[in-house]
């Protein structure tokens, strides 16, 4: 990967000074005027969450503190202060509390909400099953229903057509996870389901963040209701999924997921995953593993529609690794250029944007600054990624910055999947997902932008989307696998609007 290594000079004023200064600095760093008790900070942040905190950085510097009421709030917007909080100071921050009440009652505790030693053992449990080399042992899982989605984007017959991307990535990245998971395609009926609750749980969590508590769920406030039934639904599929599984011991050693947290013992004390844990695992893992993905491809095919050139260049690519023949795991390394896009749209948009917070459980220094105990830190990729001092003409889209001869970039300049010993378990997963997935698509259609063009505004919920969805026009490519056309299986059509 081609995101490390040596420190450019800025190029433009930084107001953190170095993180090597021995004794802290005096006094608070700089930051907006908080107004009465904050309230106008929390109206701007409401208004345009991404306008604002580029804003920070931009009239206060790469570290700044925001006062809400009580609360000390610190935006670290340099790959420097990111790493000397997120691995330096890792044993000194938590998740912040408000983010994992909200996800804590979809995702249970699983790896994503809890703290210290048991989180300690559920990441040293899970890690055997998100290794590169065990991510590669899912792949010809992910290319069964990559295929299985994509052939079926156009109805048979049809050499072009509109198509959602959103209602594809979603339905097709929920197939992968399935089958990754149970080593089950998911049916038209759990996609659709799933696809509802998903959108439904995301929209409410967004919404729930920013309330100071989370009330009870059985209140008949607005949004409840829909939260509630969304939380059942994907509860009852997965759990019967696990039911199916436990029902049917003397099946064939599986090598999918749910096989590895079944079969995961701590080498501590030689202890399995409670089945609550695997519960809760598996919700997470489908949650975490399909939205994220398919967010990413979904940037990623209208930046591709908006590059026809570049567009043209990864057809090129395709043809030559792979021809028609179906992508395996050794084949995604060698796809250079299209491996570079993807994460240049990574970089313009990460899915996971702006919601990165911890809460510090010590007095630290952080570029100097004396940071107090019960501090809120709060991480901005969508600002790291727009640095114009690490990323010339930051908005425009060049995947050539991640081609492997590229310069190097500072480490956590890029950082889409976090940084230091909370980074996210699937990268793997999502970058070899994500390459199969891209080289299908390329390998059957060429895509261009439809009417309307979709305007490609990001909307901040969990994730970073498209407003307004991405409608694109598909053709089948002449003489590869544009022609062929899938079976009955998961994949819904999906229209657009
Ligand atoms: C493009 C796709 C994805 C992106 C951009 C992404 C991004 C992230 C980010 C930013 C974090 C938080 C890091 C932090 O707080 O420091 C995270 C955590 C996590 N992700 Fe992902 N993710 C993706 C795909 C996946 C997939 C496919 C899975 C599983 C199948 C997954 C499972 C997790 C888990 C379990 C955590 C919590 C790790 C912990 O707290 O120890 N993610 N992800």
């Amino acid at each position: 990967m081609n995101h490390a290594t040596s420190t450019p000079q800025p190029t433009r004023p930084h107001t953190a000074p170095s993180p090597a200064q021995p004794t802290p600095r005096a006094g608070d760093p700089p930051g907006p005027r908080a107004g009465w008790f904050g309230l106008p900070l929390l109206r701007a942040m409401r208004r345009d969450y991404l306008g604002f905190v580029t804003g920070l950085q931009r009239d206060h510097g790469d570290l700044s503190l925001m006062r809400i009421a009580n609360e000390r709030a610190y935006d670290l917007n340099s790959p420097e202060l990111v790493r000397e909080a997120l691995v330096d100071h890792a044993e000194h921050l938590v998740r912040w509390e408000r983010g994992v009440a909200v996800f804590e009652q979809v995702f249970g505790r699983s790896v994503l909400v809890t703290e210290g030693a048991t989180w300690q053992r559920q990441r040293r449990l899970l890690m055997p099953a998100f290794t590169p080399k065990r991510v590669a042992g899912y792949a010809r899982l992910m290319t069964e229903a990559a295929a299985q989605g994509l052939d079926q984007a156009l109805p048979a017959g049809q050499q072009q057509g509109p198509v959602a991307m959103d209602a594809l990535f979603s339905q097709l990245t929920m197939d992968v996870i399935m089958r990754t998971l149970f080593s089950h395609a998911a049916t038209p009926e759990e996609v659709h389901s799933a696809s509802w609750a998903t959108q439904t749980l995301s929209e409410t969590a967004m919404r729930e963040m920013f309330y100071p508590l989370t009330l009870p769920d059985w209140l008949p406030l607005p949004g409840k209701a829909a939260k509630r039934r969304a939380l059942h639904r994907l509860r009852r599929l997965i759990g019967r999924h696990i039911e199916a599984r436990r029902q049917a011991p003397a099946t064939p050693e599986r090598e999918d997921l749910l096989a590895r947290l079944l079969a995961a013992r701590d080498e501590a004390d030689g202890a399995a995953l409670s089945p609550s844990e695997v519960f809760d695992q598996c919700m997470v893992s489908f949650q975490a593993g399909h939205e994220t993905s398919a967010t990413a491809l979904l940037w990623w095919s209208l930046l591709l529609a908006r590059h026809p050139a570049l567009a043209q260049r990864l057809h090129a690519e395709v043809d030559q690794v792979l021809g028609t023949r179906e992508p395996t795991a050794d084949d995604v390394p060698q796809l250079v250029w299209l491996n570079a896009s993807l994460k240049e749209a990574l970089r313009l948009y990460p899915p996971v944007g702006a919601l990165m917070s911890r809460r510090t459980t010590a007095d630290i220094t952080l570029g100097g600054w004396r940071i107090p105990r019960g501090a809120l830190l709060r991480i901005s990729p969508w600002v790291l990624h727009r640095d114009p001092r690490w990323f010339s003409e930051p908005e425009a889209f060049r995947p050539e910055r991640f081609l492997p001869d590229a310069p190097p970039l500072p480490r956590s300049a890029w950082m889409p999947f976090g940084v230091g010993p909370r980074v996210c378990l699937g990268q793997h997963f999502a970058l070899m997902e994500m390459g199969l997935v891209a080289a299908m698509l390329l390998q059957r259609y060429t895509l261009a932008l439809g009417q309307p063009e979709p305007q490609g505004l990001p909307d901040m919920n969990v994730t970073l989307r498209p407003r307004g969805g991405v409608c694109l026009q598909l053709q089948r490519r002449q003489g590869g696998l544009g022609g062929r056309v899938g079976s009955a299986g998961p994949a819904a059509r999906a229209a657009c609007a």
